[in-house]
């Protein structure tokens, strides 16, 4: 199966004692699913998963994986060891893994290679590589993505290179067959479909979830006059999502439509500014 449509990195919503509100992520799961959702991932950056312990991680992953199994959606797992891919084994709902090119330590791209042999080996589902260069401080160029296509289960690539780059560009002109790309760099996301992609993994679809994936149909569709007008609404309001670090600003427009109970975010993270909340309403 290749990869299509809009997949929402779900926030984690936090309680006024600061615990995780497991009802409000029930209900944000459900309504993103009623809303054109093709699948959800559980534990991705937007999730803050490096802020939750080991068993709040558990807890979320359990209520995503039910909704997933309830309603035939594909359930994505952020999973960024061979050990954590491996224990996608006792989670029987998952449909895939998202795995980030490794982080900070820059292996070069032989090391990015080998690391994805080696989680595809181990992974029980497809993988999914997610490539953020700005975020990993790895160059990825288009002939090392295909080498990362053509491993057996390296089912497709979560591509946010902060832009549309030439390596984008190399990799649409000739994609490779049954390889996904989507797009993650929600600003982004309307040209990278111009150019072939087939959905994307996409924050900012917590909101106007129907919106974008009327925005991932009509390209494909090849319904450009309609997909660029609705892409270029949508790259406001994704601006104004990511205005300030991400899920801050989201998790601020969401309590404000009093879907999540606060606005709370972990640290690292500090709470968005009101400004900020307020423009992406607007937008809205
Ligand atoms: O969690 C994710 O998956 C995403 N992360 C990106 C980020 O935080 O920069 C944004 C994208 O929309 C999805």
């Amino acid at each position: 199966m290749t990869f299509t449509g809009v997949y929402v990195p779900l926030i984690t919503p936090f309680g006024a004692d600061g615990s995780v509100a497991l009802d409000a992520l029930e209900s944000l799961a459900r309504q993103v699913l009623a809303d054109g959702a093709a699948g959800l991932v559980a534990l991705g950056t937007t999730g803050e998963p490096s802020s939750l312990s080991a068993q709040e991680q558990r807890a979320v992953l359990d209520v995503v994986a039910r909704v997933c199994r309830e309603r035939d959606a594909t359930l994505v797992i952020g999973a960024n060891s061979v050990e954590a891919v491996r224990a996608v084994r006792d989670q029987p709902a998952a449909g895939a893994v998202l795995s980030l090119v490794p982080p900070f330590v820059r292996p070069g791209e032989a090391g990015v290679v080998a690391y994805f042999e080696a989680l595809a080996a181990a992974s029980p589902v497809p993988v999914l590589v997610y490539h953020v260069p700005y975020r990993t401080g790895q160059v990825v160029p288009a002939a090392t993505l295909r080498r990362l296509a053509a491993i057996p289960k390296v089912a497709g690539v979560k591509l946010a290179a902060g832009g549309i780059d030439a390596a984008t560009v190399e990799l649409m002109a000739d994609p490779p067959a049954g390889f996904a790309v989507l797009g993650g760099d929600d600003a982004f996301v309307s040209p990278l479909l111009a150019l072939g992609a087939h959905g994307g993994i996409l924050a900012s679809a917590h909101v106007a979830t129907d919106r974008f994936a009327e925005l991932v149909r009509s390209w494909r569709a090849g319904n450009a006059v309609a997909a660029r007008a609705v892409g270029h609404r949508l790259t406001g309001l994704a601006l104004a999502l990511f205005a300030e670090p991400n899920p801050t600003v989201i998790k601020g427009v969401l309590h404000a439509q009093g879907r999540i109970p606060t606005a709370a975010v972990r640290l690292p993270l500090l709470p968005a500014g009101a400004g900020s909340v307020e423009a992406a309403l607007e937008q809205l």
